[in-house]
């Protein structure tokens, strides 16, 4: 089947793969899978890049019409991207409040685990990659623990992978938590993008091979 990727994701994976921040090789991801290809986000790290980066964000946050009340950043490399964010829908006319979460407690100063606005209201979780889920739980639980609502997810790319049960990790978080979870990218359009590239065909082959062990459909 020919799918017709959008130029927005087009986009997308160019970018990434310019700053060699979607790289393929060999790498060990948080569920210790070892994946032939991996998103670091923290290689977007200038101010072009990482401004960019948010304008991504913030057009796939616009264009899904989830409303929301403040946005959170899940320690480490939230932390740059839900700034970058915020300052890019602000940018877009649309100003609001952001935190994210020390992983270490704070005892002294102002302490706790949180910094920048309290969290309250419906809150958007932004992460860079969701794989089986277990940022996505973690950040949940944080928000519910402060009495705010966890109203969605957005990601720049969904490996569409398999959860830390039988169900793919975007299936646990909807039906788990009744959030919808948005991504830039997912692992079908780097699929897509590969198979215009006969030089890489090693890499889309072992993507295959990884998919078929811990992908969903
Ligand atoms: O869906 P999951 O299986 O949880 O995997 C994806 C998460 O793993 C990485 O975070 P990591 O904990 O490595 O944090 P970092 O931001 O400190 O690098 C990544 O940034 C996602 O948050
Ligand atoms: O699952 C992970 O740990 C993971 C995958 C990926 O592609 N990028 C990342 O930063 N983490």
């Amino acid at each position: 089947m020919i799918r017709i990727m959008s130029d927005f994701k087009q986009a997308f994976i160019e970018f990434a793969i310019e700053h060699n921040v979607l790289r393929f090789g060999e790498f060990k991801t948080k569920a210790g899978r070892l994946s032939p290809y991996f998103f670091n986000a923290g290689l977007f790290n200038d101010g072009n890049s990482l401004h960019k980066l948010g304008q991504f964000y913030a057009k796939a946050i616009l264009a899904a019409q989830l409303p929301f009340d403040m946005l959170f950043g899940p320690a480490y490399k939230g932390i740059p991207l839900v700034s970058a964010i915020a300052i890019a829908l602000a940018e877009m006319g649309h100003n609001y409040a952001f935190c994210f979460n020390r992983k270490e407690i704070k005892d002294h100063g102002e302490g706790g685990n949180i910094v920048g606005a309290i969290l309250s209201g419906r809150v958007l979780i932004v992460d860079d990659v969701i794989t089986a889920g277990t940022s996505v739980q973690e950040s949940v639980n944080l928000i519910r623990t402060a009495s705010a609502t966890p109203c969605g997810v957005v990601v720049a790319l969904d490996r569409m992978e398999r959860g830390r049960h039988e169900k793919s990790a975007i299936q646990e978080v909807e039906q788990m938590h009744g959030i919808p979870v948005i991504s830039i990218i997912n692992l079908d359009n780097i699929m897509d993008y590969l198979v215009a590239k006969s030089d890489m065909a090693p890499d889309l082959l072992a993507i295959k091979r990884y998919r078929a062990q811990y992908g969903v459909a």
